[in-house]
């Protein structure tokens, strides 16, 4: 095997540094057929998220699914893509927030890198970043606040494959998920109070939508949807509210296979006829905002709800570069480092 990463630019101080290492999913670089096609191939082909044998899965996803999808997606993503700075949201949000860490913890002397599990920027890169500004050791930080294989695992994955390449490995700490985290709880509960406040109108209920995952992947073990139980009972504690007003359903279904239920949109759909015509969403299991939330909730959810009798209907921003999700990242990161970095 070939050893890629040259020695560091700076020769690291002999006590070392230790670095942050953000990881998020990815996501196109831009609208095009073939840029969008390219991430969903690198996204589809992980077996952490598709596990069927590629001599299966590989001719389906490569012959009929990306001749279409990437159209229909990237029309979608067209939708939300955010203007000012001309790049998918999830890509802006996620460099605003390793960027408002790395401000928070400049005068200790870590440095913040950010990178994606699929496409750009990528893990290896900011891994390498980091080593080049002297890091002997790095925490890494998955940015899905509920553990699922197919989401914190892969991310890790990723990281030990360009740990893989090197002669002087970092050494590495990955934190733990953090569904009922104080400051994730707290951080979710002040984008509700915020939001609430500027609405118009009172929602009859806040529906709680988490991206959805195959049935089997939870029968195999996956702990994500306990985890999702434990971030809505934290945040309906905080906030006072019974499980009628805050309910949890999974969005976001893609191929055949049963997902875990309940469906948010069909869920969404039979409230008008219950009376309930005034509603907000929340979507906790997305640090950031993306086309997951934007355009499946934001606006094809929206047009359903409207469709079968709703009257208002508004989204809870994801934390995206509040100063909470910052407070968040910065405690997660701090109690990583205390247990980690040299005295
Ligand atoms: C089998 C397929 C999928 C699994 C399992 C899955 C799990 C999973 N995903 C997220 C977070 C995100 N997913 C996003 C997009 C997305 N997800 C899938 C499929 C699976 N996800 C697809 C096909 C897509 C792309 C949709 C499209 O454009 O066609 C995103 C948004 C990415 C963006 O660029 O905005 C996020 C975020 C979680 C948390 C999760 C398991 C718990
Ligand atoms: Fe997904
Ligand atoms: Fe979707």
């Amino acid at each position: 095997m070939a050893f890629l990463h040259k020695p560091p630019r700076i020769t690291p101080p002999p006590e070392g540094r230790t670095g942050v290492l953000l990881i998020n999913l990815g996501t196109p670089d831009d609208t095009g057929y073939f840029s969008v096609r390219r991430y969903l191939s690198e996204f589809l082909s992980d077996r952490r998220v598709i596990e069927s044998p590629p001599l299966i899965w590989q001719p389906i996803l490569q012959g009929i699914i990306l001749t279409k999808r990437p159209f229909a997606s990237g029309a979608n993503y067209a939708r939300i893509w955010h203007k000012e700075e001309n790049a998918s949201p999830l890509r802006v949000y996620t460099r605003r927030q390793a960027e408002g860490l790395a401000e928070r913890l400049k005068a200790d002397g870590v440095p913040v890198e950010w990178g994606m599990r699929y496409g750009r920027p990528s893990v290896t890169k900011a891994l390498e970043s980091l080593m080049d500004q002297g890091c002997d050791r790095i925490v890494s930080i998955a940015l899905y606040p509920q553990y699922s294989a197919t989401t914190t695992a892969t991310a890790n994955d990723q990281l030990f494959r360009a740990l893989m390449r090197l002669r002087r490995q970092p050494a590495v700490l990955t934190v733990p998920s953090f569904p009922d985290h104080p400051a994730f709880i707290r951080a979710l509960e002040t984008s509700v109070q915020d939001r609430l406040a500027e609405l118009p109108f009172k929602p009859q209920q806040i529906v709680a939508s988490f991206h959805g995952l195959p049935k089997t992947c939870i029968e195999k073990g996956d702990t994500y949807r306990d985890e999702c139980e434990r971030t809505i009972a934290g945040l309906r504690v905080a906030l006072g509210l019974s499980e009628e007003q805050m309910p949890l359903t999974f969005q976001s279904r893609f191929g055949p296979l049963e997902w875990i239920q309940p469906y948010t949109a069909p869920f969404v759909k039979a409230l008008p006829a219950q009376g309930i015509t005034k509603i907000a969403v929340i979507m906790p299991g997305f640090m950031t905002d993306c086309i997951e939330t934007l355009d499946e909730i934001g606006n094809e959810l929206r047009e359903e709800f409207m469709e079968a009798g709703g009257e208002e209907f508004a989204l809870v921003p994801c934390l995206n570069d509040s100063k909470a999700a910052i407070d968040l990242l910065e405690e997660l990161s701090r109690s990583a480092l205390a247990g980690f970095q040299r005295r």
